[in-house]
């Protein structure tokens, strides 16, 4: 590192001194905490998006956002060139860095870090940081400070996008980097001409809706909102009503949004009597999660919840339907199908009445340990990969051997068989990789995937509901002295240590009809979490109370 660099490095980082007695994590999803004490840790991320994009010489991304999470909270976290999350070999530096000491140990480290991964601070040629946030109060200064950062390496530009969703912010970084259009209006225009697309291609005859039949949408009274508020003028054959969009004083993911109505199963605020039967979805504070609900009575604060399996669900059996058309033998001496794998990717919290139908329809299912960067590692292993969480992210990956191929076919139909069933499946599959953000999950993308597909197959959201029945399940978490003393195999459904807690789990779990039980150590919170289903709610709660009991004899503050 030049002398250069290296007085610019110490003299900015001198004005964003780390707190004290705080050690962070990059954690499952970039670092978060309270808003207050995370200047240095986003000033430090800045520097090392600047070397990422150095070192890779494409787009990186930073979003400052803490998601769900309380709107004192804030965070950060860094896409990669493709649009993904963050290289997870990248993710041990994150971490040294954030918790350097001072302006001397912090420079030392990139020092030996940029020598390590040959990385040249010459600033020869200069590289671009998008930089955006969500809503939150605190998003602007923290903005400020990753400028800052992100400055502080010599060559790097910082370009300030403003307030988006997360997975807009995802999306720019990918289309900047395959030298597409990349603006926001250009992300909109994407989505609202592929859902108009799929709309035009829904067989004749379908019954089409009317007005009446619109869909209201809980918007966290976060970024989402406003943004879907823009997209829907853009939209045609679809009524939106946007509720909780932050203009009308609700505080962000304050009993509203979609981690809230995933784990409550309550109306969230904004909603009401007014709204029995009819379809409405939630999405969370910066746009990335969706599920949907039903309130089935007036009468009670209970909705009927449409998770992430079941968007999951439904994608998968349009794809595979679609799949099917297009393979269709025209000819039978001639078979020029494609053999397209399709792989499934769930967590183990992923319901089990949905893993069975899934694999009922013949599909393969494959668990990854939670967190998105591991699903979608393992999704792109297919010509087309699905993954989802049960809360709600998740999203469709294609291979390029596969957009080709389709590319390819499309053209050789629309010459031969234009107007056929074949081509009209091809165009579809065509427009859902436009209209799928494949970046990442989306709830605005994917929200528009949803509809288009429950009005080509003229389904109404109790049909859709009724594809499975969920088996009753509970979630629960408990504070222990060290969470990492918990350590898991098997996409996480197995405790390796400490020793016995997993036979003591097993024999709990024996005794209910249909028991499945987990413990894991949350990658975002101080906690234990508690999974468990069973055939009835009793059941379910009883299973993750009495495991909850045999983790905290076990391990937590009193068993010390
Ligand atoms: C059970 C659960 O919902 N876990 C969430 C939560 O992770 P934990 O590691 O469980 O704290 O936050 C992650 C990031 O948003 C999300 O990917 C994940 O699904
Ligand atoms: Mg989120």
């Amino acid at each position: 590192m030049n002398e250069d660099q290296r007085s610019l490095l110490l003299s900015s980082s001198s004005r964003f001194p780390p707190p004290q007695g705080v050690k962070l994590s990059y954690g499952t999803a970039g670092f978060r905490a309270d808003a207050s004490i995370l200047q240095s840790t986003v000033y430090r991320v800045g520097i090392l998006a600047a070397l990422r994009a150095v070192k890779t010489q494409s787009v990186i991304g930073l979003m400052i956002t803490a998601s769900h999470n309380k709107v004192s909270d804030n965070g950060i976290k860094v896409a990669d060139p493709s649009g993904g999350m963050l290289s997870q070999d990248w993710e041990p530096f994150a971490d040294t860095l954030a918790n350097a000491c001072d302006p001397q140990q912090l420079v030392q480290l990139i020092t030996d870090f940029v020598e390590n991964e040959n990385i040249t601070l010459d600033g020869a040629k200069s590289v671009e940081i998008l930089v955006a946030r969500d809503t939150r109060p605190s998003g602007e200064s923290l903005l400020e400070a990753a400028k800052q950062g992100i400055c502080s390496i010599i060559g790097a530009v910082a370009l300030d996008m403003g307030i988006l969703t997360t997975p807009t912010l995802h999306w720019m970084v990918r289309a900047r980097n395959k030298g597409v259009k990349a603006s926001e209006i250009d992300y909109f225009e994407q989505l609202s001409s592929s859902f108009r697309c799929l709309l035009e291609l829904i067989p004749r005859g379908s019954d089409s809706r009317n007005d009446a039949d619109k869909l209201v949408v809980d918007g966290a009274n976060g970024v989402g909102g406003e943004k879907l508020e823009i997209l829907k003028k853009m939209l045609n054959g679809l009524v939106i009503e946007v509720r909780n969009s932050g203009k009308e004083g609700g505080v962000l993911n304050e009993g509203v949004g979609a981690d809230y109505v995933q784990k409550e199963k309550v109306v969230p605020c904004g909603f009401g009597s007014q709204d029995v039967g009819i379809r409405c979805a939630s999405l969370d504070g910066d746009a990335d999660r969706l599920v949907y609900f039903i309130l089935p009575s007036k009468s009670s604060r209970k909705i009927e919840l449409v998770d992430g399996d079941k968007i999951l669900s439904l994608f998968a059996v349009f794809i595979k339907e679609q799949l099917s058309i297009l393979n269709k033998k025209r000819n039978v001496n001639v078979n020029d199908g494609y053999q397209c794998c399709l792989g499934i990717v769930q967590t183990a919290y992923a319901n089990g009445a949905s893993t069975d139908y899934l694999k009922q329809l013949g599909l393969e299912v494959i668990f990854t340990p939670t967190g998105v960067k591991y699903l979608h590692e393992k999704a792109a292993q297919y010509d087309i990969g699905i993954y989802f969480e049960a809360n709600g992210h998740g999203t469709i990956l294609f291979s390029e051997q596969f957009l080709r191929w389709l590319e390819a076919k499309i053209t050789e139909l629309s010459d031969v068989a234009k107007g056929s069933e074949q081509h009209k499946a091809a165009l579809r599959l065509l427009a859902v990789t436009e209209l799928i953000n494949q970046a990442v999950g989306d709830a605005l993308s994917g929200v528009l995937l949803v509809e288009a597909i429950l009005q080509h197959m003229g389904w109404s959201i109790e049909k859709w509901s009724k594809l499975y029945e969920d088996l009753p399940s509970r979630q629960l978490k408990v504070k222990v002295v060290d969470r990492t003393a918990v350590v898991t195999a098997n996409a996480e459904t197995v405790v390796v240590t400490p020793p016995g807690i997993q036979e003591a789990i097993n024999a709990e779990t024996a005794k209910y009809p249909r028991g499945r039980c987990f413990i894991r150590p949350s990658g975002t919170e101080d906690v234990i979490r508690v999974y468990a289903e069973a055939s009835s709610e009793n059941a379910a709660d009883s299973l993750a109370n009495s495991v909850a009991k045999l983790v905290d004899q076990k391990l937590g503050f009193d068993s010390y």
